[in-house]
């Protein structure tokens, strides 16, 4: 598949601070990426050295084909970038900021289709400042989008949303995704990654700890086989896993044995004539691994 994004052991700080110390990845075209982390992970001073905002200081960044940031005129009609803060003048309305982007992109949507993605065509008039967080932020993706880019940069697109605008944010970059456009985003929510990527990193201290598909990266987890404590018997050893108690609960981590485990547990209970009260089995979630990265496990 077509590589639209390559890194390469990149390093990118500030004075003498190393932001991002080494990370390589690839985007294929149409792909939707997602960067994740801890605060101060190093996701957005990737995601700018990727955009061309300044160059990396080691290694080798690759953007359709170009360096993104000396070759930045090349390539940069054919990008979208979302910020984080995004560059609106509070004073202009709506449709003036629009009809004001718009004269600065080649080839760009019409001033309706703008208002359209931004869900802002019945507040045309009103002034920026005069918007909620929630509708910046899709006036910024509207921007970002004016040009039908390529390649879409989203950082931290629905922070401080409520779940109905992260839904509507959500509708928008699945759309974009079935157009075949690429998207790269970082993101704190973890569900907004599990619902919408292809293929997640998860980044701490500057350092790419994890990555794949989600399903990839649940895989190095296993599942969590937890029941009540049995007054009478002592819990068994199963799938080579000693149990643990707490919380008024008995419980496994299974790994690589979850269904020999689990089977041995069953047969246990069942030789015994013991019934297993209030038997759970959860498999890993992108929470576990996110947590166990910056707990640094
Ligand atoms: N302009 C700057 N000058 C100095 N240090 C900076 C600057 N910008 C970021 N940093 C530092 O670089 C590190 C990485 O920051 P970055 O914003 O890339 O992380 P992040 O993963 O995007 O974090 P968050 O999720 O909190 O936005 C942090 O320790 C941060 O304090």
């Amino acid at each position: 598949m077509e590589s639209v994004i390559e890194v390469e052991d990149l390093r990118q700080g500030y004075g003498s601070f190393e932001a991002v110390s080494g990370v390589s990845f690839a985007v294929a075209r149409g792909e939707l990426f997602a960067l994740l982390g801890t605060n101060g992970a190093g996701k957005t001073t990737t995601l700018e050295t990727v955009e061309g905002l300044r160059p990396g200081r080691a290694g080798s960044v690759r953007v359709l084909g170009s360096d993104p940031h000396r070759e930045r005129r090349r390539i940069r009609a054919r990008l979208g970038v979302m910020m984080q803060d995004g560059g609106l003048f509070p004073d202009l309305s709506v449709g003036e900021t629009v009809r004001a982007w718009r004269g600065l992109v080649r080839g760009a949507r019409t001033q309706r289709e703008v208002l359209e993605l931004s869900g802002l065509a019945d507040r045309s008039g009103v002034r920026v400042r005069q918007l909620s967080g929630g509708q910046r932020r899709r006036l910024d993706l509207a921007l970002a989008l004016t040009g039908r880019p390529e390649i879409v940069f989203l950082d931290e697109p629905t922070t401080g949303m409520d779940p109905q605008a992260r839904q509507e944010i959500w509708r928008i970059v699945r759309g974009l995704r079935d157009q075949g456009t690429t998207v790269v985003l970082t993101t704190h929510y973890l569900e907004e990654a599990e619902q919408l990527a292809d293929r997640v990193a998860i980044m701490h201290s500057g350092r790419i700890r994890v990555a794949g598909t989600v399903a990839e990266v649940l895989a190095r987890r296993g599942a969590r086989v937890t029941f009540r404590p049995l007054p009478a018997a002592e819990p068994p050893v199963i799938g080579g896993v000693a149990p643990e108690t707490g919380g008024g609960r008995v419980g496994y981590e299974l790994v690589e044995s979850v269904q020999d485990g689990l089977g041995e547990l069953l047969r246990w209970a069942s030789g015994n004539g013991i019934e297993l009260a209030g038997l759970e089995v959860r498999g890993g979630s992108l929470e576990d691994v996110f947590l166990e990265i910056a707990e640094g496990v």
